[in-house]
């Protein structure tokens, strides 16, 4: 998997290289390259925005430095096989089964916005020779694409196989199907008791059908209290 970012802060993503992440790029399994918009801009200022259309506060990204980045970073030739991903605070809620699907890719270009945003006629072009993703990572404001684009690439990139030392773990986490898309239950290591707090008892008792059936409940009770949405049978 190649992962690229456009971005006006290409060492917002030196982070990459750190931690698991890290070892995925070393063992060649995700190849990544953050690229500075700045790189296609022509003036002494390397400008990358200008005054919004329509009046209005801010500044909006112009179009040519982003253009002139996609003809070298992916060519003129439509391609659905790549995807653009363009994290912005007006996209759809950014969720595991995104995730999910984009972690099958094999080229996935991420597009970091700043000032007010992209001129749209940047999303209109990717649109119309890639697959184009408008995601948003969340209900809040950032001031910046780059962060979202993080949290995205370690919720996709974790899913390729050979990344995660146990896959096993990704089954029972938090959003995943085996877990009926459920919030995932509490966990415990030792020692089984902890400044006057223990370890629940069943989960000392070895009886894996009861562990389980605890786990059960207690996934549910946690998403009946703080995620009703997304308890599908109530
Ligand atoms: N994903 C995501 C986001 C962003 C986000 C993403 C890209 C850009 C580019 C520029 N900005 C700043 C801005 C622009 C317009 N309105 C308000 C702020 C961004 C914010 N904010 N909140 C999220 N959940």
């Amino acid at each position: 998997m190649r992962l690229d970012y456009l971005t006006i802060f290409p060492e917002f993503f030196d982070v990459l290289g750190i931690s698991l992440l890290g070892k995925a790029v070393d063992n060649g399994i995700v190849d990544i390259h953050a690229h500075d918009l700045r790189t296609w801009t022509h003036d002494r200022h390397r400008t990358v925005d200008d005054t919004p259309c329509g009046g209005g506060a801010g500044m909006v990204m112009k179009p040519d430095p982003w253009g002139e980045a996609f003809d070298d970073l992916l060519g003129a030739d439509p391609d659905p096989s790549v995807h653009v991903v363009i994290p912005t605070p007006s996209g759809t809620p950014f969720r595991q089964d995104d995730a999910a699907q984009l972690s099958h890719a094999d080229r996935i270009v991420f597009c970091c916005g700043r000032y007010e945003g992209i001129d749209h006629r940047v999303i209109d072009y990717a649109s119309e020779h890639w697959s184009v993703h408008e995601l948003s990572l969340g209900d809040y404001v950032l001031n910046g694409g780059e962060v979202a684009a993080l949290a995205m690439t370690e919720a996709i990139v974790r899913l390729v196989p050979g990344v995660l030392g146990n896959p096993e773990s990704l089954s029972e986490e938090s959003y995943s199907q085996d877990q009926e898309g459920l919030l995932e239950y509490p966990v415990y290591t030792r020692p089984a008791s902890w400044r006057g707090w223990d370890v629940p008892e069943v989960l000392m008792s070895g009886h894996h059908g009861h562990i389980a059936q605890w786990r059960r409940e207690q996934s549910r009770e946690l998403t009946r209290r703080r995620r009703p949405d997304l308890l599908t049978d109530e």
